[in-house]
């Protein structure tokens, strides 16, 4: 396939300095050669550019809602600029309120696409039932239909229209959801496995049942956002919010192996890798590791 990498250099969806450093680093790790070397054609289409807001005071409890909303617009006309001419587009980011605007752009081109949330947390909070005013902690809110009339009209997302239905979201890897998630969840009966689920079934068990949930005839395109705190903190230190008993590198491997197979991977977005978390260790690991899991949605498969 034809691959084209965006890099996302965003950090005011949360409060930490240096998610706006994870396109460099895993540009550094030689993400873009390893999918070349995998026989991929590979295009760098750069950067997103990064809108900056002064006084952009919060909203609704929500922070930096107009930073946020401008540079998701901007994030989403890139991605389906990409998608026109790409089969497949994965971006680099950053912290996942940059799924907002990778989810926006994607279902422009692909209306149908059905998404796969790799993730310790829900992100769907809205910014009622968030406690921090984080904003990725509330992405997936922002484009679910049936959360519309939940959602304030925050400055910055005029732009913004829901485009996924909460049927068409399944989660893996959940450990940290907080209680207003929950009853979202629950509420609309969104496909939720977690860790426990994880453990109960195992993950091929879990992929299925993920895969067959919100696309049981399988002919759906897919978006695969992918938290790298879905993972083992051991795997993954570099992470704003780490979270223990995370998947292991096996069970994330498998999961992109699954959807490789698929042949209807549309996009992965690579969120939340911080390289000023942790010493140099830690964040080598935590490159090393991302970038060893998304050659994995491209065809290195470990039976070769
Ligand atoms: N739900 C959260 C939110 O801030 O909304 C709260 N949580 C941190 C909090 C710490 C204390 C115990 C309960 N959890 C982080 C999460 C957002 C993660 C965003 B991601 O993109 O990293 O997944
Ligand atoms: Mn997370
Ligand atoms: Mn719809
Ligand atoms: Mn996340």
């Amino acid at each position: 396939e034809r691959i084209g990498v965006l890099g996302i250099p965003f950090s005011k969806g949360q409060s930490r300095v240096g998610t706006e450093y994870g396109p460099e680093v895993l540009r550094n790790g030689g993400i873009v050669r390893k999918l070349q070397n995998l026989g991929c054609h590979v295009k760098d289409h750069g950067d997103v550019e990064v809108i900056h807001v002064e006084n952009d005071d919060p909203e609704e409890n929500a922070k930096n809602p107009r930073t946020v909303g401008q540079t998701s617009k901007l994030i989403a006309d890139k991605v389906e600029q990409v998608l026109r001419s790409d089969d497949i587009c994965v971006t680099l980011g950053g912290d996942h309120s940059m799924a907002i605007g990778c989810i926006a752009g994607n279902a422009r081109v692909e209306p149908d696409l059905v998404v796969l949330w790799i993730d310790a947390h829900a992100d769907i909070n809205t910014p009622m039932t968030s406690d921090s005013g984080n904003i990725h902690g509330m992405p997936l809110s922002f484009l679910v239909h049936e959360l519309e009339s939940y959602v304030p009209k925050l400055p910055g997302f005029e732009w913004l229209s829901p485009c996924i239905h909460a049927k068409d979201i399944a989660y893996i890897g959940l450990r940290d959801v907080d209680a207003g998630e929950r009853k979202i969840i629950e509420k609309f009966g969104i496909t939720a496995f977690s860790m426990q689920e994880v453990d109960k079934y195992g993950i091929n068990e879990v992929v299925e049942r993920a895969l067959r949930a919100v696309d049981p005839e399988g002919k759906r395109p897919i978006h695969l956002s992918f938290d790298v705190d879905a993972m083992d903190p051991t795997l993954t230190p570099s992470t704003g919010t780490p979270v223990i008993g995370g998947l292991s590198l096996r069970e994330t491997y498998y999961i992109a192996e699954e959807v490789a197979r698929t042949g209807r991977l549309s996009m992965v977005d690579v969120a939340e890798v911080n390289p000023l978390l942790g010493d140099d260790k830690d964040k080598k690991l935590t490159v090393d590791m991302t970038i060893s899991v998304i050659q994995r949605f491209f065809g290195n498969r470990r039976g070769g």
